[in-house]
């Protein structure tokens, strides 16, 4: 199955992904970087999954998600009639819950049933019994309850759970999938129905929080949706994405876990959520970041997990096969001990953003924000890893210095804007060293381009950002000379590269798909350059590649059509929505220009 061939459903403290055909292929129980109890996805259905489906499911099954929810639905159109499964996965309570709910919409459909429960990323087989009506499926410390009216036959041999039913136009057959600590009694029952009328609440309820007003609105919509599922209700902290080592190229070493809250993707995120009014969630990540970054500025991770803890060891489970054999499948990110200038920068311009829009000031944020300043003031000349987290030798990546400039630059904003008590002569002196320094090192005069590192000559696609991050502005000679550059060199049948894979640099071994993020920041880059119908045009390329519910991965394989990397990515929904408001807002000013072009004297 396609990676696209899947749709997401989670409780924000975990998420599922449902294949088109009906089976779960992917949950992590109880939270997002949980070990899996469904790991299909990476293997086959031997490493757990859970299959819902008509017998005679003869044709294409259609899906859509109901409208402002994260609530699936998905009918087949049978030879015996239609059926329809909704499912869902409801607010938390005690303990995750899947629920799905069969109705019957036409005749008498026949349906099956396969539940193959393993732990720990398939490789614990649990012990099955019956008890109190419910099928318990228990080991060491997990445990799920699977409770439906539904006759259920264990097969102890295979260790599957199977069941045939039928269901006729205006019947429901509930299935309520709960999982909890073994040693806890059984989890009191669900009922699916208020679960969904709950579920579809609560979602009603965030989604009218939207203040996104303008074109595309349901292509927003439905990105910021995805966006909040990815946040961790308890903390604030926010995943890149609910996988692990959906592959960047098919078949290739770099398969990654994103299921961690990375100081840059969640800034990103939080700047989308920002930018539609969801001021809640800046709050509560504000507050996960002082717990998070914690003592000494020079400890800061450039990753922490969801609850904020620091070690992500990264190891390999070898029993696994990888999603299309693509190895090794990694748990765990070795990234979280890398240096990355960067996030110093999109971390001080997240928390402006949030004081643009109103967060009030924290004093104890404002320390944070000052304690980060004084480090980087004596770190930024210093290599990196930069924010494609090279696993080859540290360099001196110009986007990581850039951010550096940002750093100082809403440090001086601040002070100037609200008043904030702090050095601001200081650090208009260093944002000026570090922008001489910038361009002096980090531009190719004979090219007219801005350069992937210090000395190189590669070019790098974070370039893209430098007129949104206002380090140069958009008519600069320079700009538009590095957009032209990555333009000729970067772009891949009509899409971008983040840069050209080379095993000296980035210390990895094959090659990857072309960046969704970059390919809509390239968008951006076109229409702050007065280059609008372009960049419209490139959005809606990028819009056609969402899956039929509107899901994107981290890049897409443009010879083999189809997304590739981790599903779905905060990064390309964070654009989806960025790219819209920039694209909007250049819209008006298109308008105006023709408007003043064409109209009287
Ligand atoms: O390319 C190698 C690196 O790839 C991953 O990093 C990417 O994902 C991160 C999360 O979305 C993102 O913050 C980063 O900019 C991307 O390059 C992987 O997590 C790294 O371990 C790996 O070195």
């Amino acid at each position: 199955m396609r990676i696209e061939d899947y749709a997401l459903i989670g409780d924000m403290h975990t998420a599922a992904l449902v294949r088109r055909d009906g089976s779960i292929d992917w949950l992590c129980v109880p939270r997002f970087d949980s070990p899996s109890c469904f790991a299909a996805l990476l293997d086959s259905p031997r490493a757990g999954r859970w299959l819902l489906a008509p017998v005679n499911a003869r044709r294409g099954a259609s899906r859509r998600y109901r409208e402002d929810t994260l609530i699936l639905e998905t009918t087949w159109h049978c030879d015996d009639g239609s059926v329809r499964v909704v499912e869902f996965m409801p607010p938390r309570g005690e303990a995750p819950d899947v629920v799905r709910i069969v109705e019957g919409v036409r005749g008498r459909v026949e349906m099956r049933m396969e539940l193959m429960l393993r732990f720990d990323y398939g490789r614990t087989v649990p012990r099955l019994r019956h008890d109190g009506g419910q099928l318990a499926a228990v080991a060491g410390s997990d445990a799920t309850w699977l409770r439906t009216p539904v006759e259920l036959h264990p097969d102890e041999e295979a260790h599957r759970t199977t069941a045939r039913f039928t269901v006729g136009e205006g019947e429901r057959v509930p299935f309520v999938l709960t999982w909890q600590q073994s040693w806890l009694p059984r989890p009191d029952p669900v009922d699916a129905m208020d679960a969904l009328a709950d579920t579809e609440r609560s979602w009603h309820e965030w989604s009218r929080r939207c203040r996104y007003r303008g074109d595309d609105e349901q292509a927003v919509r439905s990105s910021l949706l995805t966006l909040k599922a990815l946040t961790y209700a308890p903390t604030g902290g926010i995943v890149a994405a609910p996988t692990a080592s959906l592959p960047e190229r098919l078949g290739g070493p770099r398969n990654w876990d994103y299921r961690y809250c990375w100081l840059r993707d969640a800034s990103f995120t939080l700047e989308a959520l920002m930018s539609a009014g969801y001021d809640a969630e800046a709050r509560a990540w504000r507050e996960w970041l002082l717990r998070a970054v914690a003592g000494h500025p020079a400890d800061l991770q450039i990753m922490y997990t969801v609850e904020g803890s620091r070690r992500i060891p990264e190891w390999s489970p070898g029993w696994l096969g990888g999603y299309e054999d693509s190895r090794p499948v990694r748990i765990g990110n070795a990234a979280c001990a890398q240096f990355q200038l960067d996030v110093y920068g999109e971390i001080l311009d997240c928390l402006h953003i949030a004081r643009q829009c109103g967060l009030a000031v924290d004093d104890h944020a404002w320390d944070l924000q000052n304690a980060l300043m004084n480090y980087l003031e004596g770190a930024w000349h210093r290599p990196d890893n930069g924010l494609w987290e090279s696993r080859g030798p540290r360099r001196h990546f110009v986007h990581s210095k850039i951010l550096a400039w940002v750093a100082a630059d809403r440090m001086i904003r601040a002070i100037d804007r609200f008043g904030l008590g702090g050095p601001a002569d200081r650090w208009r002196a260093l944002r000026e060293e570090i922008h001489d320094d910038v361009c002096a090192h980090g531009y190719d005069s004979g090219r007219n381009t801005f350069t992937q590192f210090y000395g190189s000559t590669n070019l790098d696609a974070a370039l893209l950002l430098i007129p949104r991050l206002g380090f140069l502005p958009a008519d600069d000679p320079r700009v538009g000379g590095t957009v032209e550059a990555i333009q000729r060199e970067l772009v891949h049948d009509g899409l971008v590269l983040r840069y050209r894979p080379d095993e000296d640099v980035d210390g990895l071994a094959g090659g990857e798909g072309t960046f969704l993020a970059c390919s809509f920041w390239l968008a951006d880059a076109l229409a702050l350059t007065g280059r609008h119908e372009r960049a419209r045009r490139l959005f809606d390329r990028l819009l056609g590649l969402r899956n039929d519910v509107g899901l994107l991965a981290e890049e897409y394989d443009t010879a083999n059509r189809r997304q590739v990397g981790n599903f779905p990515q905060a990064f390309s929904h964070v654009c989806v929505v960025n790219t819209a408001t920039a694209l909007n807002a250049s819209q008006d000013s298109h308008h105006r220009t023709r408007g003043a072009r064409t109209g009287p004297p």
